[in-house]
């Protein structure tokens, strides 16, 4: 098989990323290309080790709460045609989940998240790197309907969090990251002239 083109999709939290990348997978799913989608939250460490407590104050907004190494490993297997044991993230209790999932390589593969443009030593592994570029207001408003509803969280923790380490990690590593990008796009996962481009991007690169 031909290396895999890498697609990496990065922007704040609440931004659209992961609504951009199924929109994305949807399309090519559509027309029966395979596709594999990577999530950078799966990489969030193990706290096993750590009380409750001590897991709910971390800074998850920090690049160093992730496992890049890890990621950068799959990342590297998957290029040379080998399965990854892909890792499961729990947000409720702050953790991995014991299983893992087996992961074959595909022609695309789609990585989407928050700290994917941070990492100098990440970025030669991506053929494609996109910034969704969304006002931090909307952001934080997306973030909030769907952390009580899917991540267990109170109004109060959300917001407490957002001020204490989402709002100053964005402007620290998130947004000056914007600028690494190939591609810059406004209006969140739903914009279908960006996903066109892009789409059609990846079409010519894999011919
Ligand atoms: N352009 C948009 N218009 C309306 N809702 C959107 C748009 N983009 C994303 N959303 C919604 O906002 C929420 C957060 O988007 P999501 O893709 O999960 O963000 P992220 O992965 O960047 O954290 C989701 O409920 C999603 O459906
Ligand atoms: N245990 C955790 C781990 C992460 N977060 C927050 O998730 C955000 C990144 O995920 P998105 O899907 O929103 O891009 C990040 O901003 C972390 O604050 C968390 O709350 N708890």
């Amino acid at each position: 098989m031909q290396s895999p083109l890498i697609i990496a999709i990065s922007g704040a939290s609440g931004s659209g990323k992961s609504l951009f990348t199924e929109n994305l997978f949807n399309a090519f799913s559509a027309q029966g290309s395979p596709v594999q989608i990577l999530r950078e939250d799966h990489y969030y460490r193990a706290q096993d080790h750590l009380p409750m407590e001590a897991r709910e104050k971390n800074n998850y907004d920090h690049p160093n709460a992730f496992e890049h190494e890890l990621l950068k490993a799959h990342l590297q297997s998957l290029r040379e045609g080998h399965n990854i044991d892909y890792p499961h993230y729990c947000f409720k209790t702050h953790t991995r989940l014991p299983d893992t999932e087996c992961l074959e390589p595909a022609p695309v593969i789609i990585l989407e998240g928050i700290m994917l443009l941070a990492r100098p030593e990440l970025l030669p592994l991506y053929d494609v790197k996109i910034f969704i570029d969304t006002p931090l207001d909307i952001c934080l408003m997306r973030r909030m309907m769907r952390d009580v509803k899917q991540r267990g969280r109170t109004l109060e923790s959300v917001a407490k969090q957002y001020e204490s380490t989402v709002k100053p990690m964005y402007h620290q590593f998130i947004e000056p990251s914007r600028f690494t990008a190939d591609v810059v796009v406004t209006q969140g996962g739903k914009n279908q002239i960006a996903l066109d481009v892009i789409k059609s991007h990846i079409q010519q690169a894999l011919q």
